[in-house]
């Protein structure tokens, strides 16, 4: 069995911090299940997401390439066509494929539509089920979801918000039967069911939208929160929106659980590697409180920061007999990473053209063959653009793009960034500028403004 094709498993949380699980220090959410998957597994202390927000750093983790140069640099609000994959753009899956793997996607994509090029059908999947869009993905209880190229309709009734996307309007559920979170937990049981039953490796992309805020429900009754019951959050002395926040982020948790229970039960867990991670950093966006949970622990700065709070976030990794049991690992790594890791475990060639370092070595702990990153970059456009890079100790940032002035922080020493040490260091303010200057590849579809965000 040792020498099988793994299974992979990539589960993705939607907005979830770094400070938001019990084993990344979060004191008041309960996550007993993904305490347990770090205890026996491995626990990246400096694992990085894709950029700041969902489609960007979907499309970093689907390409294996950085904000620089993946085609998608931000979320689209009204042409979608620059929020989608194109034909050219070389997915993780579609590598797989070649090595014989079955893919499936469950949950939010967010990289096209069904009528565009990077409709996942068309990008390597299998099999799909979920939302292609975003704004879809906010409303928990949708009127549709997608199986494959067909809507199937549920059960709830949507009141609608007036702004458009596309010619569709986001919502809040008037009626609620239909929890789309619960429909993805039970179709990735079903897949796995499924797929245990082939000789075929498989690849689940597990994107759960848990526990991102119905925005549109924020903004037409003041609570963007939506989950079934509130669970053992329900008696307590908190807003319905900290309860609602809160008992998100502990349903996800079970579901995880009930996920890794299924491999054991099948007996494939020792051939099946899952990793669990998240998009972005937290959000404050479904009128909850955030001092109450703290979500970016020790970081600054939430989604849509280039802060670390904004793009530094849990990484899990799970392969018992595999993975060392209790480990942590200071590696920098990041979603770019997950193409070199998949395609080496698979034994497929990945495409050319990557920013992706292969973190196999260190999930088998072979530390001594484990390559490094020289830096990581992001860019984002949102508010005002911004870069930032990671390297060695130190962290750069500057706001705007190209004009701005670099800061610099020590990271090791400063994990939370407030001690700007540019003037200290003009030789790694200059290493760092070049780093920043060189990783940028023009986009037509993204504007490089020149106002800088607030900090
Ligand atoms: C923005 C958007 C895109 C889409 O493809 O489908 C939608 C469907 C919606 O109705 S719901 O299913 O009742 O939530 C609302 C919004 C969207």
């Amino acid at each position: 069995a040792g020498a099988e094709k793994p299974n992979m498993i990539f589960i993705l949380a939607d907005d979830l911090g770094y400070g938001d699980l019990g084993c990344y220090g979060q004191k008041v959410i309960q996550t007993p299940r993904l305490d347990q998957m770090a205890a026996e597994g491995m626990r990246f202390t400096q694992f990085y997401a894709g950029n700041t927000v969902c489609a960007p750093s979907r499309s970093v983790l689907m390409t294996g390439q950085h904000m620089g140069h993946t085609f998608v640099r931000g979320n689209a609000n009204t042409d979608m066509s620059i929020q989608a994959l194109r034909d050219e753009d070389v997915t993780v899956a579609e590598v797989l494929k070649t090595a014989g793997y079955t893919n499936g996607l469950v949950g939010k994509w967010g990289l096209g539509e069904v009528d565009n090029e990077g409709f996942p059908l068309q990008q390597g999947f299998d099999s799909f089920f979920g939302y292609l869009n975003q704004v879809h993905a906010h409303n928990y209880y949708p009127e549709f979801l997608w199986s494959g190229d067909q809507k199937l309709k549920l059960r709830n009734k949507v009141k609608r918000n007036d702004k458009s996307y596309g010619g569709f309007t986001g919502g809040y559920a008037t009626k609620r039967i239909d929890y789309s979170h619960d429909l993805f937990v039970e179709q990735a049981a079903d897949f796995i069911n499924q797929q245990q039953a082939t000789d075929d490796p498989f690849f689940l992309y597990l994107a759960l939208t848990i526990p991102h805020a119905n925005n549109e429900a924020t903004r037409m009754m003041g609570n963007g929160a939506e989950v079934p019951d509130y669970g053992i959050y329900a008696d307590r002395d908190w807003s319905d929106q900290d309860k609602g926040q809160a008992a998100m982020i502990t349903r996800m948790d079970g579901d995880v659980g009930r996920i890794l229970d299924q491999l054991r039960k099948l007996k494939i867990a020792e051939n099946t590697l899952v990793f669990f991670s998240s998009d972005n950093g937290p959000h404050d966006e479904a009128g909850h409180n955030l001092d109450r949970f703290d979500p970016n622990g020790p970081l600054q700065g939430i989604k849509r920061a280039l802060y670390e709070g904004g793009i530094r976030v849990p990484g899990i990794a799970w392969w018992p007999g595999t993975v060392p049991a209790g480990s942590t690992t200071d590696h920098i790594a990041y979603f770019g990473d997950w193409m070199a890791t998949a395609t080496e475990l698979a034994g497929a060639t990945p495409p050319g053209d990557l920013d992706s370092i292969s973190f196999a070595p260190t999930l088998m702990a072979q530390p001594d063959r484990q390559k490094r990153h020289e830096f990581l970059y992001w860019e984002f456009y949102e508010q005002g653009s911004r870069q930032a890079v990671r390297f060695d100790q130190f962290k750069a940032i500057r706001q705007p793009m190209f004009t701005g002035e670099v800061e610099l922080y020590d990271v090791d020493q400063d994990i939370s960034e407030s001690n700007n040490i540019a003037a200290d260091h003009p030789e790694i303010v200059a290493k760092a500028t070049k780093m920043m200057d060189d990783s940028h590849q023009p986009n037509p579809n993204w504007e490089i403004r020149g106002r800088a965000p607030k900090r």
